[in-house]
């Protein structure tokens, strides 16, 4: 630290939840600015489940940005963390700090180094979007700290796009669209919140983490070799229309055929990319099988760049019966402890009756699969599953304790 008057560190925290496309986006008409070729929409995770936290603190003492992601110090020499802090420094504005009552001017932003701590709740880099809820996270934070006011709506979301296209979507909760946008500097490509968390409140999302291990082609340069058009733009309005009326089934058709089309485009990129396992698809026959026998859909399935399985229930009674037949299809391994295999919320596993390993063996075999022969049962094949709902957006951590990073040393806290 240097002299008496330069010691000070001011910080702030933010959550800002992970968020799942209904509607894919895949393919970039222009690769630094991030902007797409087909706009989006997307459900918000309770952050409470799946979220990332985020610090972000200036001192007069730091000498360079730095980053800390879950606990381990990583470059923010990368373009994309580069791109947010350029654009969130210009926006900066004279700030005064609450318990000294000094004011850090607009234009000390650009001389003023900022040290980053972040965390998600979730595995990083699995396909569960943990990239987005990291660079809307950063940017809220950042918008905090430096009293940035959006000039227009959506702008932090434009500003969190150059992190990570579906970052964007991550700063709203409830049901969110990326709009693509017309203009060659990307202004215009901002997310828009369709309706409110509260809008639909009976969904309930069950997501099967078939592996948390870091996948082999990451979205970017998954989407880079992927065909140009997108047969998925003509779904777009009739996907606002069933979550503007609630129509689960509709909801459940678009969300469905989707998932699947993104992944038949991943198939015919050359060379095929297979973000699908053995797992996802025996997840997708549960599902369909059932919905098939129910005579309507009872429950939906989409799978971004990975193998997780994110399903939507109709509603919370749907989501126990959805419960009891993943634990029947896919019952933990013998040593897994009930509370270690079921995570996020836990009111479905009492809906669903079940409270120990054993309530699991005795589990029986739904409806709908009875006459099918060589159902296989193995046990440990799902790592885990993650109750939800539809969440919120992002927001500010007021408690001190809730700081990644410390205030006295302005590095990452023990
Ligand atoms: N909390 C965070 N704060 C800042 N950056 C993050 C954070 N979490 C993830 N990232 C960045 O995102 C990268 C992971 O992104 P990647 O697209 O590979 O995986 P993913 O977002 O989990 O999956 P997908 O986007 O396909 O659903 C990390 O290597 C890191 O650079
Ligand atoms: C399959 C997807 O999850 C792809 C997400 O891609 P990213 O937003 O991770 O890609 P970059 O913009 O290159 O960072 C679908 C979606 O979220 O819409």
């Amino acid at each position: 630290m240097g002299n008496e008057e330069e010691t000070w560190v001011v910080m702030k925290t933010a959550r800002a939840p992970s968020n799942i496309a209904v509607i894919k986006y895949w393919g970039k008409r222009d690769e630094k600015l991030i902007l797409p070729i087909n706009s989006s929409i997307s459900v918000t995770l309770d952050p409470e489940h799946l979220s990332a936290t985020t610090t972000v603190a200036a001192s007069p003492a730091f000498e360079k940005d730095r980053l800390w992601l879950n606990g381990k110090e990583v470059s923010v020499e990368g373009v994309r963390y580069k791109n947010c802090l350029r654009e969130m420094r210009a926006r900066a504005t004279d700030v005064v700090i609450e318990s000294s009552g000094k004011v850090i001017r607009k234009e000390d932003w650009n001389s003023l180094h900022i040290h980053i701590a972040s965390e998600n709740n979730f595995p990083t880099a699995a396909g569960l979007a943990s990239s987005a809820a990291g660079f809307a996270c950063l940017v809220y934070a950042l918008a905090q700290l430096m009293g940035v006011q959006e000039k227009y709506e959506g702008e932090l979301t434009a500003i969190a796009r150059l992190g990570s296209g579906s970052a964007c979507r991550s700063l709203y909760g409830g049901f969110v669209e990326w709009k693509m946008g017309q203009e060659i500097d990307g202004t215009d490509s901002i997310a828009v919140q369709l309706a409110e968390e509260s809008h639909w409140k009976d969904l309930v999302i069950i997501i099967a983490v078939v592996s948390s291990r870091q996948k082999e082609t990451s979205s970017t340069s998954g989407m880079q070799e992927s065909v140009k058009t997108s047969p998925l733009l003509k779904y777009r309005a009739e996907m606002e229309k069933a979550i503007k009326s609630m129509n689960f089934t509709e909801f459940a058709k678009i969300t469905c055929a989707d998932s699947n089309q993104f992944h038949a485009t991943c198939l015919d990129t050359s060379p095929p990319i297979f973000y699908l396992n053995d797992t996802s698809r025996k997840l997708i026959g549960l599902v369909e099988r059932w919905n098939r026998h129910a005579g309507e859909p009872q429950v939906a399935y989409t799978f971004d760049a990975g193998p997780n399985a994110v399903m939507f229930a109709k509603n919370k009674e749907v989501a126990a019966q959805l419960l009891q037949r993943l634990l029947y299809q896919f019952p933990p391994s013998a040593d897994t402890d009930i509370s270690r295999y079921v995570h996020g919320d836990q009111s479905i596993l009492e809906s669903a009756g079940v409270n120990s390993l054993k309530d699991i063996d005795s589990l029986s075999a739904p409806a709908e699969v009875a006459g099918i022969p060589n159902l296989q049962r193995i046990p440990g094949e799902v790592d885990y599953l993650i109750c939800t709902n539809v969440g919120k957006g992002a927001y500010v951590l007021g408690e001190q304790g809730a700081n990644l990073i410390d205030p006295v040393s302005g590095l990452l806290k023990k």
